[in-house]
């Protein structure tokens, strides 16, 4: 008897947002998403801007409340028991600045408090080697640059050596070298953890590299899903790129 597959470590089903807008007017950023996601895979999440990329992270890691729909985490749901979740996750989004005027040390350790990290020194000293920021450990982060800052976020949400890592547009703004160093360290890093990675990204050279699968969302639905490669067969491109294209331009939106 063969035994059961596991589990995925992100399941949503029907996931629908809908925010208030002004006068009494509603956007509807997701429309009945559904999503599993299998531990020890990086798994992109592609869509032009306003396709849903952002809410559909912030509702996977608790922050919004689905308006329906479900959403478990490492078997946990989300809307209700998030705190049993939340230690063994971490976001990393530019979005979400740190604050300015503590230095990359204090910022770090405040970090390292909030998640319980028992051997503080220890562990900053680690994450500090691994993403090279010695150099930079006691300038305040405000005065990083956005590469500088990029390498300090990814510090941050590695701290907690995190199960599951979502990541909103995780080399955005980096010049290609610094992009490259990083999507090179987070290969590595989920390698040797056997982790999770759920990045939203628009570089779909990034994509192809790092994700074993992909969702493509429009207009808050997931249009189409599968392997970069398997993706590209199937709409019949050579990149990924142009199957973005063909899904974007498509006019019902609908594969
Ligand atoms: N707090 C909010 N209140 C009202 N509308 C919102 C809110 N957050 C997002 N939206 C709307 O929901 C839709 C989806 O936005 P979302 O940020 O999820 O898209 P995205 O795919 O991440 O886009 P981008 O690539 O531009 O970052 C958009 O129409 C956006 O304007």
């Amino acid at each position: 008897m063969s035994a059961a597959p596991p589990s995925p470590v992100i399941e949503a089903r029907g996931l629908t947002k809908v925010f208030a807008g002004p006068r009494g007017t509603s956007v509807t950023a997701m429309r009945g998403v559904d999503l599993s996601i299998a531990a020890d895979t990086t798994v992109g999440l592609l869509g032009g801007n306003g396709a849903g990329k952002t809410t559909t992270l912030s509702i996977i890691n608790g922050l919004l409340l689905p308006t329906s729909g479900t959403i478990r985490v490492l078997g946990r749901d989300m809307t209700r028991e998030r705190h049993l979740a939340l230690a063994r996750m971490n976001v990393s989004s530019p979005y979400v600045d740190l604050p300015h005027r503590l230095t990359v040390r204090e910022n770090l350790t405040v970090y390292a408090h909030l998640y319980g990290i028992a051997d503080v020194r220890g562990r900053l000293a680690t994450v500090v080697e691994d993403l090279h920021l010695g150099e930079v450990f006691n300038r305040p982060v405000g005065k990083l640059s956005a590469g500088q800052k990029t390498r300090v976020a990814l510090a941050k949400a590695l701290l907690n050596d995190p199960e599951v890592l979502l990541l909103d547009e995780p080399t955005a703004s980096l010049d290609p070298d610094t992009g490259d160093w990083v999507r090179t360290h987070l290969a590595g890093w989920r390698r040797r953890h056997g982790a999770t990675i759920l990045l939203a990204s628009h570089n779909m050279a990034e994509v192809e590299r790092l994700c074993d699968t992909v969702f493509v969302m429009k207009d808050g639905r997931i249009h189409d899903q599968g392997a970069p490669a398997d993706l590209i067969a199937r709409h019949g491109r050579q990149t990924l790129e142009e199957v973005f294209l063909d899904i974007a331009r498509r006019a019902d939106g609908h594969p």
